[in-house]
């Protein structure tokens, strides 16, 4: 069948394909938010949306002004549970009269008033925060319900929650762009082969190690960015010992696989987890910061790495991680996990707090026990 039609004007028009004109409509989106701009969400009910830590206090007043004051501040669950309110779908803060600085206490901060006037947040918000993510943007939005002609508003970029929905599929649509070999230090032969796609991401990664045998289970990391970690050494975290030690492994297994994906910060994006790791430094733990800030425990997908899995012939892993997540998620996309085996790095005083937040809260297989005893055998 073609992929050719005709406009209204006889013109020939390329007909795209619903994710990709979906994923267009959130890149721009998004792209509008990070510029502090509005976008409109439509549906039964139209809102006008601002992203709080992207508009400066004049286009928080402009939009104030021109929503007449019905504007409204949009938390999250976890934001909502982090101010003591435990509502499901997060809650409406009216800010009629509320500065853009007290907004901000309101959206993101550690020590904030807790709102006594709010009403629960109406389901379809849900992909306004999909969309905040989509964009790493913190999920407080300032929201205003609007008409569907409301003058105010037109030209300002539009999007469905169906769009953003469907955006979701260009996470697993990646295409192999480059394939090279580059020597690494400590590994005796390495492709880097470059994968492009996906939804507001940059170029993949995964690292060839060796020539693996695809039909047998292939040794593999899927590994998150962790700037501090991995490029800089910093002790907060286990990084980037697992990357050394993750390639130390695969090369000692004969060849393998190790993805580098890019979600730094669990999918948060490097400023959220620079502002999480404020909070932390006053006392919360890895978890609690991010709720904080309206996160939830864990934002990262790993549809990318299926797509470069499945691009590179390998069906079958051996996977280095404690992360039963990412070895349920394969699990789930079709790649049989034939053997998980754990990635441990050094226990440093300022990493021993998250490691062990890491196996008692977010359910890795590391041992508590060893993680309290290694600095006292030290
Ligand atoms: N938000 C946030 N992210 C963090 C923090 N510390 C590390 N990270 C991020 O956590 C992620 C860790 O990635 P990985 O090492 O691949 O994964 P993991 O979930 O620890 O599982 P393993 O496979 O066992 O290493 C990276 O994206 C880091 O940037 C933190 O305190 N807050
Ligand atoms: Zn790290």
């Amino acid at each position: 069948m073609s992929n050719k039609a005709e406009n209204r004007n006889g013109e020939p028009m390329t007909m795209l394909d619903p994710c990709d004109v979906a994923r267009r409509a959130c890149e721009i989106a998004g792209a509008e938010l990070r510029f502090g701009r509005p976008v409109v969400l439509v549906g039964e009910q139209n809102y006008a949306a601002l992203a709080l830590d992207t508009a400066t206090s004049g286009d928080f007043d402009r939009f104030a002004q021109v929503t007449g004051g019905k504007h409204m501040l949009f938390l999250t669950a976890e934001r909502s549970h982090a101010l003591g309110l435990a509502r499901p779908k997060g809650v409406l803060v009216p800010l009629a009269g509320v500065s853009h600085a007290a907004a901000c206490e309101l959206g993101y901060r550690m020590k904030s008033p807790v709102p006594t006037n709010f009403e629960d947040a109406p389901e379809e918000l849900a992909a306004l925060t999909a969309l905040s993510s989509i964009a790493l943007l913190l999920p407080a939005l300032v929201v205003a319900r609007i008409e569907p002609d409301e003058p105010a508003f037109a030209g300002v970029t539009r999007i469905t929650a169906r769009e953003i929905a469907v955006s979701g599929e260009a996470e697993s649509r990646y295409e192999m762009m480059a394939r090279t070999e580059v020597p690494l230090r400590d590994v005796d032969k390495a492709e880097f082969v470059v994968f492009r796609g996906g939804l507001s991401q940059r170029d993949q990664v995964a690292i060839v190690v060796g020539d693996p045998d695809v039909e047998r289970s292939v040794p593999i990391r899927i590994h998150s960015s962790c700037i501090t970690g991995d490029l800089f050494g910093s002790l907060k975290c286990d990084c980037g010992d697992q990357l050394r030690e993750g390639l130390r492994l695969i090369q000692a297994r004969g060849g393998g696989v190790l993805i580098y994906l890019d979600q730094e910060g669990r999918g948060t994006g490097i400023g959220a987890k620079m502002m999480a790791y404020g909070y932390q430094a006053h006392g919360l733990d890895t978890i609690d910061a991010d709720e904080t800030l309206g996160f939830g425990p864990d934002l990262r997908r790993y549809g990318a790495a299926v797509a470069m899995l499945k691009a590179l012939g390998i069906a079958k892993v051996e996977l280095l991680t404690n992360n039963p997540t990412k070895a349920a998620f394969l699990e789930n996309a079709g790649i049989s996990v034939t053997r998980r085996t754990s990635v441990l790095g050094e226990v440093t005083n300022e990493n021993q707090a998250y490691l062990t937040t890491k196996a008692m809260r977010a359910g890795h297989q590391l041992d508590v026990r060893a993680i309290a005893q290694a600095l006292v055998a030290k």
